[in-house]
């Protein structure tokens, strides 16, 4: 940002899109368009120069995995903060986003594998009932064209039940099966089983099922539009900048 910009009494957030062309980016530019408080100045997607967005003060991301870090660094390193729906973050890749923050300790970064308020209770829910249940399963079912599985949700969903079994006490979820044909009980996170469906029809949808003597939960959540994404996404944007360093999730903000 120039002295001028800086100096200039505050307008609206300045806010530039990665991916714009994606499926989530047309919706979070229109959403941005529509806001109040907020400016699209930069929409931006594979093959532009991205320094159309230097002017930005909060990039929003939504790639994918492979230019994901690239793009944040790009953000830091310029002092912009970012708000990423992107998936594919590993605690390593986390670790390595907090190492480039702690030499811009001014940017915030937002990183939230599910920007649906309800699929942000959802987790939370599952969260609070593994504890209860001896048994779990996670299913996630997205549209075909979705690149990556299991879902980012999914995976955050199991490491956070993960966590709460840990704390409980519990042990393995029971499971005497062999698996005749690989992959029939689906991929395994932190102990818990992820099972992936993709199909024509569907957005992005996620069911938790817990287990005990006598007894099932599910908790369902389901996102039939990409509009859902866009007050979590707003929220962020208008957030981040307050939040100096990485936050994980939306829960810090819905608080
Ligand atoms: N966090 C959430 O709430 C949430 C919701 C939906 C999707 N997602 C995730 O967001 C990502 C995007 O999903 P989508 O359905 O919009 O995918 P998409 O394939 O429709 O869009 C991705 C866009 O990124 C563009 N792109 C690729 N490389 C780029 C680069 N270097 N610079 C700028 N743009 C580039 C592509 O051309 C494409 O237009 C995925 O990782 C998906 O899992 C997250
Ligand atoms: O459409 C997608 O791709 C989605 N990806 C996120 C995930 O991987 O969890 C969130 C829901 C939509």
């Amino acid at each position: 940002m120039t002295d001028e910009q800086e100096k200039t009494p505050a307008g609206p957030l300045r806010v530039g899109v990665l991916g714009a062309r994606g499926r989530m980016g047309i919706e979070v530019c229109k959403a941005v368009e529509a806001a109040d408080g907020v400016e699209l100045v930069a929409a931006m997607d594979q093959g532009d120069d991205r320094s159309a967005a230097s002017n930005a003060q909060v990039v929003v991301d939504f790639t994918t995995p492979d230019v994901v870090m690239d793009n944040l660094r790009w953000c830091i390193d310029r002092g912009i903060s970012a708000v990423v729906g992107t998936t594919g973050f590993s605690e390593q890749r986390l670790e390595q986003v907090r190492e480039w923050l702690a030499r811009k300790p001014e940017v915030g970064v937002v990183i939230a594998p599910n920007f649906g308020i309800g699929a942000v209770l959802m987790m939370q829910f599952a969260a609070r009932a593994a504890r209860h249940f001896e048994s779990v399963e996670i299913i996630e079912q997205h549209h075909p064209a979705k690149l990556d599985a299991p879902s980012g949700t999914a995976t955050h969903t199991a490491r956070q039940i993960a966590r709460a079994r840990a704390e409980a006490g519990l042990g393995p979820v029971p499971d005497a099966t062999k698996d005749e044909v690989p992959g029939a009980r689906g991929a395994e996170i932190d102990g818990v089983r992820v099972h992936a469906v993709r199909a024509t029809g569907l957005v992005a949808h996620q069911e938790v099922l817990f287990g005990a003597t006598g007894e099932t939960l599910t908790i369902r959540h389901d996102s039939y539009d990409r509009a859902s994404f866009m007050p979590g996404v707003l929220l962020a944007v208008r957030a981040v900048r307050s939040r100096p360093g990485l936050t994980v999730g939306l829960d810090a903000l819905l608080d």
